[in-house]
């Protein structure tokens, strides 16, 4: 099965937790897209959900769907978030923001009761940080706050380049007009304490590690689909 039938096959997998009537966070990225066009099928055939886009990519398609659409201030708590992930360890923490909307995502997540990921198995990893880490930033200051970064990561005993994110060859810009610094650290040992000291810094808008947001992961290989859940 090649990448993209499994992820069809995940995304289908997580249809199984939508109920009519839900408030869903509809998360984005190639596995998030095949996500709204099952889910699309459905409301055609009479499932009643609101949707919540985490991105303005994934709101578009939603709207050439005809996938109901609300906004978090009018809907600001959500039963269920579906998303995928660049990586996703043994303990559900994950890195996102590999498609650069690691900022609506995290709020989404957070606003939502349950979180479920969806992805095919090559996203599974021991320790995260494979996967470059995306950390969105303020425009302001730009070369203080990766100075900042690195100092902070260095604390930690962990280096690496990190990189302005560009698209098409200018600077890519996120949705909430921030930009987004690809931080090749290799393996994160402790996410935790990582998180805090990106957090400390007041150039960091967020970063894309998610801790403790996801509920189950619907993870496709080649020999099925199968669930995985927090190891602790
Ligand atoms: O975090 C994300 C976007 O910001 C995506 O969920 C992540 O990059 C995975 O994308 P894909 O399903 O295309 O591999």
């Amino acid at each position: 099965m090649d990448a993209k039938a499994l992820k069809i096959e995940a995304a289908r997998a997580a249809l199984g937790y939508v109920e009519s009537g839900m408030r869903l966070g509809i998360g984005t990225g190639s596995t998030a897209e095949e996500f709204v066009r099952l889910l699309a099928e459905k409301v055609a055939a009479g499932m009643q959900i609101i949707g919540v886009p985490t991105s303005e990519r994934t709101a578009a398609l939603c709207r050439e769907l005809s996938v109901p659409l609300s906004t978090l201030d009018e809907t600001p708590e959500l039963d269920l978030t579906i998303d995928g992930a660049d990586e996703i360890d043994p303990d559900l923490t994950l890195v996102k923001g590999g498609g650069g909307a690691l900022l609506r995502e995290k709020i989404v997540a957070v606003a939502s009761t349950r979180m479920v990921v969806i992805a095919d198995q090559t996203k599974l990893v021991d320790t995260l940080g494979r996967f470059p880490l995306p950390i969105e930033v303020n425009p302001f200051g730009l070369k203080a706050t990766e100075i900042a970064i690195a100092k902070a990561a260095d604390k930690l005993g962990l280096s690496g380049p990190l990189v302005l994110r560009k698209a098409a060859g200018e600077t890519f810009v996120t949705d909430g007009g921030h930009f987004i610094i690809d931080a090749s650290f290799g393996r994160i040992p402790d996410t935790r304490a990582l998180s805090d000291a990106l957090h400390a810094i007041p150039g960091v808008v967020e970063h894309g590690l998610f801790l403790g947001l996801a509920t189950v992961a619907v993870i496709a290989g080649s020999d099925g689909v199968r669930t995985v859940h927090p190891a602790r």
